[in-house]
């Protein structure tokens, strides 16, 4: 399953983001590291339901009425201070705790009231600006410390006379959790020293940045757009490479715990909800006041971002599997059973193998759903696609 991450300084509202994503229960609170031990649990990106095709809704558990709901895992972690590469508040530790995500969420308090180390101060004191780029320096700074300790060992490899510089670099790196072509588009565009030995820090850097931003990419999360300044907003939104989602952690969170109790009608990721049980006038008003910034930031941004972080940052597209391609079920009749999320450039033995190895390996030919066509070998599946494959594995 793919992993998402939440990082950010402590008190920038990454366990309410997580409780409101996954409705578990973990302890949110107006302090620093309120978190220490990280949560993992499952939440979902949103998308459009191929059953919005035909002319019966799925009924799927994941689908509403033809908006489907992908399970990812998500990550919510301690908060990161500046230093933390060096280990200052435990910072290390949690950032070790990332290496097994696949993209970050970086959850920053664009109200500016938490200073550097999460410590409430006066709204619009601290420049979020700082939020956005000291995760960025102390992800780097930390990917450049790993490389650096298991230098020697590239440098020891480095004697043998059937020493590859690239193949030294990717043994180092592929441990840390890079696959074998990140790291090889990595090492294309930078020039350095055959030599190890003649490897400077700097060289070191470059290429822990460079990896990093390949293989960790980020969505900045403005949270707390609630109470934000509107020059904060503005230089977030112009100021940033683009991938800002402005975001009210704390309204889903309202919004949700509504939704359960059966007081509104809600869909995560919808610009809008509509009130459904009596209510009293403090919790019309609560709602209310989340109403209007929904209104501001086309949603509370929660979804956004998670859909933002998978569908673009991460270029993943959804496929669904069927076994029964004129009725589009499983062999128990379930109408879209699964969900998979595909890398760009996928083929239909990828979709086979990430249902089952053995189906991969069985792997013969593969049917349109839509079309009842067969599709070929090389063709690249794309959003929404329903296939079925053919394999000696069976289903
Ligand atoms: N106004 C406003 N406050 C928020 C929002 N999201 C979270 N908060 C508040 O921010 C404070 C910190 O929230 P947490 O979710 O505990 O923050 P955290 O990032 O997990 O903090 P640590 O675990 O200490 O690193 C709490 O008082 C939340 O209620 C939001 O969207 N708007
Ligand atoms: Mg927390």
């Amino acid at each position: 399953m793919i992993t998402v991450a939440l990082a950010g300084k402590p008190n920038a509202g990454k366990s309410t983001f997580y409780t409101a994503a996954t409705m578990a229960d973990v302890d949110v609170a107006n302090y620093p590291f309120t978190t220490i031990d990280a949560n993992r649990g499952v939440t979902h990106v949103r998308t459009r339901c191929p059953c919005l095709d035909r002319e019966t809704r799925c009924g799927n558990e994941n689908c509403r009425d033809g908006k489907r709901y992908v399970p990812i895992e998500l990550l919510d972690v301690a908060g990161l201070v500046p230093g933390a590469h060096e280990g200052r508040g435990l910072g290390n530790q949690f950032l070790d705790e990332l290496t097994n995500a696949d993209v970050i969420l970086n959850v920053v308090d664009a109200s500016g009231g938490t200073n550097a180390e999460g410590e409430p101060v006066p709204v619009g004191t601290r420049d979020p600006l700082e939020d956005v780029t000291f995760i960025e320096r102390e992800m780097d700074l930390w990917l450049a410390g790993i490389v650096d300790r298991n230098w020697e060992a590239v440098e020891r490899k480095s004697r043998s006379p059937e020493f590859d510089v690239d193949e030294a670099i990717t043994e180092l790196l592929t441990g840390f959790g890079a696959s074998e072509a990140d790291v090889a588009a990595v090492l294309r565009n930078v020039e350095y020293p055959e030599d190890p030995i003649a490897w400077e820090d700097e060289d070191r850097e470059r290429l822990a940045r460079r990896l990093r931003r390949r293989t960790k990419p980020i969505v900045v999360v403005a949270n707390k757009a609630d109470v934000a300044p509107p020059e904060n907003l503005e230089r977030l939104r112009t100021e940033t490479d683009g991938s800002v989602v402005f975001a009210t952690a704390d309204g889903e969170l309202a919004l949700r715990r509504a939704e359960e109790s059966g007081a509104i009608d809600y869909d995560p990721g919808d610009d809008d909800f509509e009130i459904r049980a009596d209510l009293t006038d403090a919790q019309r008003e609560g709602l209310e006041t989340v109403r209007e910034v929904m209104a501001k930031f086309d949603g509370t941004g929660v979804q956004t971002a998670l859909d933002a972080a998978v569908y673009d940052r991460l270029d993943r597209f959804t496929a669904y599997p069927v076994q029964d391609a004129s009725k589009w079920t499983d062999a128990r009749g379930n109408v879209l059973p699964d969900a998979v999320l595909l890398s760009r450039g996928s083929t239909p033995r990828d979709l086979a193998y990430a249902v089952h190895t053995d189906i991969g390996e069985g792997y013969l030919h593969a049917i349109d759903a839509r079309s009842n066509r067969r599709i070929g070998e090389d063709h690249e599946l794309s959003e929404g696609d329903v296939v079925k494959i053919v394999s000696t594995a069976g289903q």
